[in-house]
């Protein structure tokens, strides 16, 4: 028999995993609004929920209709539970604090609603990525700002993604290991499917978006080269490539089987640190991945460690198994 969610929960509250009430309520409450977005992504056309919303986020990007609607979809059904402080999302340009008509909780809640927005209309895997932070104890009993959610990855209380594919998947670390979770849909229940999930330490598998090799930097080009030249050149053995464009996709495999990811800064804007979020993409999937044993950086640093100084910072992420990481780091020193 598989366990529930929520059975998990409370084994890990026994266990003394640190685990508030508020806590694993919350984690309960961001899987019921990502069934309810599985539901609306799998309704597709017959939805209409397919297309562009018409719209563009803070960060200048053309919103899909499913961006608007995975966002609503997790404010509404989060902000009145009593458990939050606030809220930020990716689509938002600025942070969203829980009106004064509902209680007012100790937590944080980070997100991607909908990552991987170019896969949407073909039909390829999506997901949403979560981040779960604990508000500064005095902002509690004063007005909530941008700084309280400034805080370094390494002080996420949870974090995971949903994935829509051929399964949906719920992946969870509360820092104690990584789950994953798979919607059973007859009966709307996440049941425990994987336990105790541990990333290969070696890989011949990477994924880089390419078309951006002549952009790259050159500890980058150097890299990637090596990989190519296969069991000719200093790497000695033949490397085989993936990209999905969904973060979440490319994340699952890699906790699945090992590999390693990369998105770099490159000489396209070079003024961006990245393409990836900090807070809501490169964060919570580098405690997802440290905590199933991989590795995950900027090029050298710890995604972690990283003091954010914006709420919609990017960052250039190398993530994945931990003697590739460690690989790409010595093409930087
Ligand atoms: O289209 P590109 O440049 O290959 O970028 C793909 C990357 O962009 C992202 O889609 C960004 O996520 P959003 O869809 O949430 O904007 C990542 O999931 C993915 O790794
Ligand atoms: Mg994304
Ligand atoms: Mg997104």
């Amino acid at each position: 028999m598989h366990k529930t969610l929520s059975q998990y929960l409370v084994e890990q509250q026994r266990q003394g995993f640190l685990l508030s009430e508020d806590l694993k309520a919350l984690i309960e409450g961001i899987a019921r609004s990502c069934k309810s977005i599985a539901h609306v992504v799998a309704k597709g056309a017959l939805g209409g929920v397919l297309g562009n919303q018409g719209t563009d986020n803070v960060q200048g990007e053309a919103q899909k209709k499913m961006d608007v609607i995975s966002n609503n979809i997790l404010l509404q059904a989060n902000e009145w539970t009593g458990h939050l402080a606030g809220m930020a999302s990716e689509e938002m340009d600025t942070i969203y604090k829980i009106p004064n008509s509902y209680p007012k909780g100790k937590y944080l809640l980070l997100f991607d609603p909908l990552d991987g927005s170019s896969n949407i209309d073909v039909n390829v895997s999506i997901g949403t990525i979560f981040s779960i932070l604990k508000a500064p104890e005095d902002s509690l009993n004063r007005e909530l700002t941008e700084a309280d959610f400034l805080q370094a990855g390494s002080q996420q209380v949870a974090a995971g993604y949903a994935l829509y594919g051929p399964q949906t998947l719920l992946m969870l670390t509360i820092g104690h290991g990584v789950v994953c979770f798979t919607l059973d849909k007859d009966v709307g229940t996440w049941l425990l499917t994987q336990e105790n999930i541990q990333i290969p330490t070696e890989t011949k598998e990477f994924a880089i978006n390419m078309s951006n090799s002549r952009h790259w930097d050159t500890p980058v080009q150097n890299y990637i080269h090596d990989c190519l030249a296969g069991t000719t050149g200093p790497r000695g053995k033949d490397f085989n490539m993936r990209w999905v464009a969904s973060m979440v996709a490319e994340v699952h495999r890699i906790l699945q089987r090992g590999g390693i990811f990369l998105y770099p800064w490159d000489k396209r804007d070079p003024n961006k640190a990245g393409k990836l979020r900090l807070m809501y993409e490169a964060n919570p999937m580098s405690f997802l991945i440290e905590q199933a044993g991989g590795a995950s950086v900027d090029t050298v640093n710890r995604i972690l460690d990283i003091q954010p100084s914006q709420l919609h910072q990017r960052v250039s992420v190398i993530l994945g198994s931990k003697n590739e990481v460690e690989t790409v780091k010595q093409y930087f020193v």
